[in-house]
């Protein structure tokens, strides 16, 4: 494409020269001949500093101040530039699909999820973008990140978009918003599920987290928001849009989920609506805020036109959701789930859930990431606390020496509790298995659908779910350790 039809095509102005473009980056080293290089300030480095190189290779570059090399385009900020060209590249896919979009810190992929089940179930050609990966029709594209760098996102909406796909359900990161990897989008509905401590490694306080997560909220027509916590029923108060609000906990809100019953089936619950009708809702998910999750979807799914009661029926059909309290069936009478719990919330919502289909003992293994949110590492270690039985380990420690990162979580544990530290992982996952005996739950939390563990910097094959099967065929054959 000219650079010329580029710049009209995101209405930004045309530069005095021109040329043939055919991809755009970021990352200086893999710009070339025809490229053009944005140089975006961010948290380590300054890609104004990778100017010089990106134009060595050919590239024109885009900057905020000038750099000094032929054929540069200065604009105001080039995290919005780069989102609007990354779109014109791909002829702006967005103005032809409706968007939806979740933020908040834990429930994001289940919501996502399961709006995106939920519209395709009902006929309509749906997309997905989520932590677990992008999926559409019978494709799938592996994401390296919860919301992607915009020429990825771009790339691949383009692909639904000739594939036919109207709706697109994604996740809106606090890290995304934050850098504006979203910047120009429109989005017919935006969700708000909660938000509790995490990624202090990146933003410095709740004050700015929430300021990351609230600038969805002005790229959206409509809201549904959970107003159980104070920065949601903030948010709910605060915007001009219209806001449907979902509680569970008794707050005031439009829809209002009275009443959980989990079973080894996932939840079944009581909503009552802003017109006093109440409505008996079942997810194959369990845990009650898996019903706040569904409902909140099935919020979304009307305003695509869906009724309540279809997107309530459609709702039932679903099961599992990969990686999120997703049940590992047996025949040894313990239950097992395979779980993305990965903060303090997450961690004590995910033993509250595995309580209601336990009989007798709940072992958890967990870890923490490295090099991210040191912080929240004893307050999990603390939040842990709450199962009968835990087993520390490895989850991606990446840079960090697991040792290290276990201790940090041991530091925040009560005294009183029994507890195991084993830094292999697989170790971890087949002692907290044969250590249960029928009536047990073992819930294994942090890594979910995950199919690598992060050490040293290099990602090692592992796939949870697998190894989980595995062992428990193995312990079936065996029916003993
Ligand atoms: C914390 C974070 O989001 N970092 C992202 C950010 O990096 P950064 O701001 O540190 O960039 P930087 O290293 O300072 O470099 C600035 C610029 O110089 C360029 N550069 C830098 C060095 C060089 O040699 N050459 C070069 O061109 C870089 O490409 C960049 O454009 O910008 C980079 C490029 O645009 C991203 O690759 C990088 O994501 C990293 C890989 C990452 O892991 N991000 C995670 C934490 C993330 O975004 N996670 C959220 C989900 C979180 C959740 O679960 O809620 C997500 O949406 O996935
Ligand atoms: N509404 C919720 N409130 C609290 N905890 C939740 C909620 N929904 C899910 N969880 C817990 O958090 C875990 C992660 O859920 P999910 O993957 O949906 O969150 P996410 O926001 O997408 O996370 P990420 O930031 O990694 O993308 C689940 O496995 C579950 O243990
Ligand atoms: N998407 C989240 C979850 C990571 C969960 C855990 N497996 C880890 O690596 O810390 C993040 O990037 O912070
Ligand atoms: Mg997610």
């Amino acid at each position: 494409m000219r650079l010329s039809t580029l710049f009209s095509l995101a209405n930004l102005p045309i530069p005095d020269f021109d040329r043939e473009i055919d991809s755009i980056t970021a990352q200086a080293q893999s710009a070339g001949e025809h490229s053009l290089f944005f140089c975006l300030r961010g948290a380590k480095t300054d890609g104004h500093l990778f100017a010089r190189e990106a134009s060595l290779r050919g590239a024109v570059v885009v900057c905020e101040t000038p750099c000094g090399v032929p054929d540069e385009i200065i604009v105001n900020d080039t995290h919005e530039a780069y989102a609007l060209l990354c779109a014109a590249l791909y002829e702006n896919p967005q103005q032809s699909i409706r968007l939806f979009a979740v933020t908040g810190t834990n429930g994001k992929t289940s919501v996502a999820t399961t709006v995106y089940e939920i519209l395709r179930k009902s006929g309509i050609s749906a997309g997905l973008f989520a932590t677990t990966g992008a999926r559409w029709g019978t494709k799938e594209a592996a994401l390296s990140l919860t919301t992607p760098q915009p020429f990825d996102f771009y790339r691949i909406l383009s692909e639904m978009k000739e594939d036919g796909v109207t709706h697109v359900v994604m996740e809106a990161s606090s890290h995304a918003l934050d850098q504006k990897r979203l910047f120009g989008l429109q989005f017919s509905v935006a969700v708000f599920t909660n938000l509790t401590q995490d990624h202090f490694d990146y933003h410095e306080n709740m004050v700015q987290y929430f300021c990351a997560k609230k600038k969805l909220f002005s790229m959206a027509e409509q809201a549904v928001i959970c107003v159980d916590d104070p920065y949601g029923k903030e948010l709910s108060e605060s915007l001009t849009i219209p806001v449907k609000t979902v509680s569970r906990t008794g707050s005031p809100a439009d829809y209002r989920i009275v009443s959980c019953q989990n079973d080894s089936r996932g939840v079944t619950f009581h909503v009552i609506d802003n017109a006093q009708t109440e409505h008996e809702l079942h997810f194959g998910i369990i845990g009650d805020f898996s019903a706040e999750n569904a409902l909140c979807a099935v919020l979304v799914c009307t305003a695509a036109g869906i009724s309540f009661e279809q997107a309530a029926a459609l709702l039932q059909t679903i099961d599992t959701i990969p990686g999120r309290c997703e049940q590992i069936k047996n025949r040894l009478g313990i239950t097992v789930l395979c779980d993305y719990a990965h903060t303090p919330d997450g961690i004590r919502n995910v033993i509250a859930a595995a309580r209601t289909v336990t009989q007798k003992q709940l072992i958890l293994v967990f870890g923490c990431g490295g090099d991210r949110d040191k912080t929240k590492r004893p307050l999990m270690g603390e939040a842990a606390c709450d199962a009968d039985f835990v087993v520390i380990t490895s989850d991606n420690p990446r840079h960090e020496p697991p040792g290290h990162i276990m201790r940090e979580i041991i530091q925040g544990m009560r005294p009183d509790v029994c507890y195991l530290a084993l830094r292999d992982r697989a170790a971890a996952i087949r002692y907290a298995l044969c250590r249960a005996t029928p009536g047990d739950t073992v819930v294994i939390a942090g890594k979910g659908h995950e199919k690598a563990q992060d050490i040293a910097g290099k990602r090692f094959c592992f796939d949870e779910r697998k190894l989980i099967r595995h062992l428990l065929r193995v312990m079936e054959e065996n029916q003993h350790c």
